[in-house]
């Protein structure tokens, strides 16, 4: 478990970290998410050891290193930007650490064939640096932070500099590789999909404070205010009621009068604006035609296949799950 209490940290007079309290579980895999300038990094550089706090504490497996210098924490970590050994294979970037521990070369050469293997690299340990793909490098950073069997694993953006395909598919191996591992890992990042997609736990940061912690279905299902609400997906406004766009129902007829009214959840005649189609997902842009006013809905393409939408075409609409009216401002509504 890493434990940091009442971290605080200023730059001049800016607050990078206001009084930010975490628990990260034993063989947990937490993010830090937030936008760009919350404090993550500063938080992650603090528990690493990069950083030093100007007050607070840092205990990582029941030791406090608030005081003990980076190199003795106990860490492995990994930058957006891996400053890979560029004269060395992949084979001696992975032993490095390990090398300079003066750990016998068998069980250097074992080590490190199965963390290759572990990370997907098994046919890539002659080649260098620069004959790898962006991925395959990171993977490579991994291996490598791995291989001094690290107490805590720190990822800063690890993923942030490649494609958004190859992205989603590191973040699912990643998470394959920590259900393997179980080594405690903190994660940040910006993404809120990438945070939803791997970490048991999630950390929402803003202006250096911590908003909320909790599982992803605790923060998507139940924001603990209007910043996490807004943080994590968008919102729709449907007759006075705010809902997830995936959360809203489109059908071609109106619904037979027992559905209506039912728990006090309306129906809505709505015109299509547009049809948005995004790979599986599709978002319907509607207006209210009451009130005049636009939201969205989000429908699979089955549906949309089903409903065969059209520009300037009728439909209704329904909240299946609306949020309670109280936890959201309506401001942040789209
Ligand atoms: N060494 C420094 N000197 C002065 N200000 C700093 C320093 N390091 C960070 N900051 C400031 O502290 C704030 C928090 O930075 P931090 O890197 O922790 O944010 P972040 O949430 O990780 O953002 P990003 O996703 O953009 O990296 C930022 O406004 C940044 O400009």
């Amino acid at each position: 478990m890493i434990t940091v209490s009442a971290a605080h940290k200023t730059y001049g007079d800016f607050t990078a970290l206001d009084d930010v309290s975490l628990e990260v579980p034993a063989g947990s895999l937490t993010a830090l998410l937030g936008p760009s300038g919350s404090g993550k990094s500063t938080l992650l550089r603090a528990i690493a050891g990069l950083e030093e706090l100007d007050t607070g504490a840092v205990v990582i497996q029941g030791s406090d290193v608030t005081r003990v210098p980076a190199q003795k924490r106990g860490i492995g970590f990994v930058f957006q930007h891996y400053a890979a050994f560029k004269h060395m294979t992949v084979r001696d970037n992975v032993a490095f650490g390990l090398k300079i521990r003066k750990r016998p070369k068998a069980e250097i050469a074992h080590k490190v064939d199965d963390l290759l293997e572990i990370v997907g690299l098994g046919g890539f340990q002659h080649r260098y640096p620069a004959q790898l793909s962006g991925g395959q490098r990171q993977r490579m950073a991994l291996a490598r932070a791995l291989a001094v069997d690290p107490q805590v694993l720190l990822l800063d953006e690890p993923f942030g500099a490649l494609d958004a395909q190859v992205r989603a598919d590191l973040r699912q191996w990643l998470r394959r590789l920590h259900d393997e591992v179980h080594v405690t890992t903190v994660l940040v990042t910006h993404d809120q999909e990438e945070a939803l997609d791997v970490a048991d736990l999630i950390a929402v940061l803003n202006k250096g404070r911590i908003e909320q912690i909790g599982t992803p279905d605790d923060l998507y299902e139940r924001p603990a205010n209007d910043f996490v609400m807004s943080f994590l997906g968008s919102v729709s406004r449907l007759d006075g009621r705010l809902v997830r766009p995936h959360d809203i129902e489109v059908v071609r007829d109106r619904p037979s009068s027992e559905t209506v009214g039912a728990e006090g959840i309306s129906v809505t005649e709505a015109v299509v604006d547009r049809v948005v189609r995004l790979g599986f997902e599709v978002r319907v842009e509607l207006r209210d035609v009451a009130s005049d006013e636009r939201f969205s809905a989000q429908v699979t393409r089955a549906e949309d296949e089903r409903l065969g939408l059209e520009v300037g075409d009728t439909v209704w609409v329904r909240p299946t799950r609306p949020l309670p009216p109280e936890e959201i401002d309506p401001a942040l509504a789209v």
